[in-house]
């Protein structure tokens, strides 16, 4: 152990983070540096990501938790890893941690457990070191990822540029979600190079003109589901649906069900049904338990907050 460890002790510290749902995504034309512009409506749901850091002789992660799912890397591919060894490069402080991840947000599906992970690795090694520079969190999480700024920050927000320039939205309420889990996953990049392949060859396609998401933001701010349902959006929704048809089944299914709308998270495959109230969101649960290409049905609420330290 290196004398910075020995000096830490047994110190481990706890943080969490928020998975997402893009309440609204419009996307524009790729640019120069492969990432495309958006204008994307972000909300944090109530499943979080915990993430614990205890100094060790060395880097190593475990994951815990309903969806710690094989696929998700161990190495320096893993987000938090990335985190950890930015903030520690950034500071100088360089002190092995043991990285345990308790999953809850499902992977791959398009709802950021990844950025949340980042999110909250940044948080918990931050206050391992007695860094208090959170300028420098917010810089290091937009070199992690688009989405990683979102994860920290949480609750509301527009996100300009590739996501990451972000503008907090006053929302009022709680919005009731029906989540359908895939048995499949999707690449967020495929699905970026799908929807432009779709645009250069099909012209029903969405076009790359970036909209405007006043009517969503009108009606978080009222807190109104049902204003919500109608002006729901996500351009990927054709590119995930051409990788994956059983989406558009899906998505289906839970209209004929009774879901105020369908939408699909992110790059999918993940589906998200918009309910008035809890009771309508059981009824929706039994039956998307049954549906075909469905893994897990999760209930849940948005917004939820942003990353932040967990204590006692
Ligand atoms: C689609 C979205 C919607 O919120 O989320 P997910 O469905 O992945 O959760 C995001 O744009 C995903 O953001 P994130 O997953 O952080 O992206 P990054 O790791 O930075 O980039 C992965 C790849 O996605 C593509 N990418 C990402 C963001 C963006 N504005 N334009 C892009 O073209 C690029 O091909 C990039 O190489
Ligand atoms: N901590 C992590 N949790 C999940 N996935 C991770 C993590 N670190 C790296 N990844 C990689 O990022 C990919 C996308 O994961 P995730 O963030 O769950 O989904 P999405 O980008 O669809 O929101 C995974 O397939 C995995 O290879």
């Amino acid at each position: 152990m290196n004398a910075e460890v020995a000096q830490l002790g047994a110190r481990s510290v706890t943080a969490r983070a928020y998975g997402k749902i893009n309440v609204f995504l419009s996307v524009g034309p790729q640019r120069a540096d492969g990432y495309h512009d958006l204008v994307s409506v972000f909300q944090t749901l109530d499943l979080a990501e915990t993430i614990t850091l205890s100094p060790a002789a060395e880097t190593a992660v475990t994951l815990t938790g309903p969806r710690a799912d094989t696929t998700v890397p161990l190495d320096d591919r893993n987000l938090a890893v990335q985190a950890v060894a930015a903030l520690s490069e950034a500071t100088e402080t360089h002190i092995p941690v043991a990285i345990t991840i308790d999953k809850q947000v499902p992977v791959a599906g398009g709802m950021g457990g990844g950025s949340a992970d980042a999110a909250a690795a940044l948080v918990a090694y931050a206050e391992l070191i007695g860094c208090d520079d959170a300028d420098l969190l917010t810089r290091i999480a937009a070199e992690l990822g688009a989405d990683v700024p979102f994860a920290l920050t949480g609750g509301t927000a527009i996100g300009t540029g590739r996501g990451d320039e972000l503008v907090p939205v006053a929302g009022s309420g709680a919005f009731h979600w029906v989540l359908a889990t895939s048995v499949a996953s999707l690449s967020t990049p495929e699905v970026y190079r799908t929807l432009d392949e779709l645009r250069r060859e099909t012209s029903t396609a969405t076009d790359d003109t970036l909209r405007d998401p006043d009517d969503v933001v009108t009606a978080l701010t009222a807190g109104d589901p049902h204003a919500l349902a109608g002006v729901l959006h996500n351009d990927m929704t054709d590119a995930a649906i051409e990788l994956l048809p059983g989406i558009a089944e899906v998505m289906e299914s839970g209209r004929q069900a009774g879901a105020l709308a369908a939408l699909v998270s992110g790059s999918g495959p993940t589906v998200g049904f918009l309910v008035a109230d809890p009771t309508h969101a059981l009824d929706l649960t039994v039956l998307l338990e049954a549906t075909r290409g469905v893994r897990d049905v999760v209930r849940t609420t948005a917004p939820a907050g942003g990353a932040h330290l967990v204590t006692g």
